[in-house]
């Protein structure tokens, strides 16, 4: 075990608490007595809703938004499965403190709280602008042997959770969940493909635009890896450590708490989505927690989004990751939320219900 693991086991930590359904049905009566056809709003009263039974509010709010992008490298970067070298792990983690990368512009148009977290990069980090909460320095190559041992993943886990934990002291209301991390989805191909019995030929894809060549030395890699590591699908410990990666054992972590602490968290795309996967098999009531931003381009996002039953809010071909497509979806929760706060009633606003029984005019 690396001297810099401290293990904490995630079944030590608060319950998760349920959806509040009597809230969420309240709030979805309230909303057939605001001004407009009953539905109208459609996906956005139904979010409305979600975030009613998330928070246990009637009046949810999801602002300021907390964003965490955790960063770390791949010991399987080594077999050549990325478009990028494993440098570009740093050097991406460099520009987000600089305020360059893609997530940096999202998140100050949200007014967002962002932090970047460093779970296992390999390369030199700024000393300054990012949490060092480092496991260890990049996982191992799951092609030869485990990404990380079980109590490396643990620990990886309760980075997140304490990501969390900050997210809430610091007053925010929701979590974007964010990675960078080169070769992370090769990892998160591996682990799906354990998690869902689809074969990894249709799962996977170009990542950060590897050659169709490429692509096929990278399913072989994976394929071979899976045989390799013989991980056990009913275990998503032992999925995440043999296959997974430092930055998704983080993610797993921060939904977990966000979970326990009622914080509505918006799942970002491909790698993100496997994260989550592990975390609801996990602890299965973090489901109800979790608002899908966006559809990843990555052919392996479709898989793990079936897998948790979600339908993702936004579909704009993107496959950044940095939690881009889900800051770029916050803007509907927080139109969902204000919709329920300042809509008129039929009755403050005066207007005819249509005889739905909600409001009539004086005859
Ligand atoms: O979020 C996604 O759906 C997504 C899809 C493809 C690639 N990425 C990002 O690209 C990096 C991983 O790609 P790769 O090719 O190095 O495995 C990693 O930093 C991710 O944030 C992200
Ligand atoms: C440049 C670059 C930026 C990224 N952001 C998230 N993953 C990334 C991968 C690359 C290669």
């Amino acid at each position: 075990m690396s001297p810099l693991v401290t293990c904490r086991s995630h079944a030590m930590n608060d319950p998760i608490p349920d959806f509040d359904e009597a809230c969420a049905a309240r709030a979805a009566r309230y909303l057939d007595t605001l001004t407009k056809p009953p539905g109208s709003l459609g996906r956005l009263e139904a979010l409305a809703v979600s975030l009613a039974g998330i928070t246990g509010e009637d009046f949810p709010t999801v602002t300021p938004p907390g964003v965490v992008v955790f960063a770390a490298d791949h010991g399987v970067a080594a077999e050549g499965v990325s478009a990028f070298p494993p440098s570009v792990t740093a050097q991406m983690v460099a520009n987000f403190v600089t305020g360059g990368a893609a997530i940096n512009v999202f998140a100050r148009r949200l007014g967002a709280r962002l932090e970047v977290v460093d779970v296992g990069v390999a390369g030199e980090l700024p000393p300054a602008g990012i949490v060092h909460d480092k496991v260890r320095r990049a996982t191992g190559n799951l092609r030869r042997e485990d990404a990380m041992s079980r109590d490396e993943a643990e620990a990886a886990i309760a980075v997140g959770r304490r990501a969390t934990e900050r997210a809430l002291a610091a007053d925010c209301r929701c979590l974007i969940v964010g990675e960078m991390g080169i070769a992370n989805t090769t990892a998160s191909s591996a682990m799906l493909a354990v998690l869902s019995g689809v074969p990894v030929a249709d799962l996977v894809g170009e990542g950060t635009g590897v050659t169709q060549a490429a692509l096929v030395h990278k399913r072989d890699v994976i394929e071979a890896a899976l045989v390799a590591r013989a991980a056990d699908p009913d275990a998503p410990l032992d999925v995440l450590a043999k296959l997974g990666g430092l930055e998704i054992a983080a993610m797993v972590g921060a939904y977990l708490e966000a979970a326990a602490k009622r914080m509505p968290a918006l799942v970002d795309g491909f790698i993100a989505t496997v994260a989550a996967l592990v975390a609801c098999r996990l602890e299965p009531r973090v489901r109800s927690c979790l608002i899908f931003g966006h559809r990843s381009r990555e052919p392996g996002h479709a898989h793990a989004l079936a897998a948790l039953s979600a339908d993702p809010l936004l579909d704009l071909d993107l496959c950044l990751g940095e939690g881009s497509g889900a800051a770029l979806a916050f803007p509907l929760l927080e139109a969902a939320t204000a919709m329920l706060a300042e809509m008129a009633t039929f009755e403050g606003a005066g207007v005819n219900d249509g005889g739905t029984g909600r409001h009539h005019d004086p005859v």
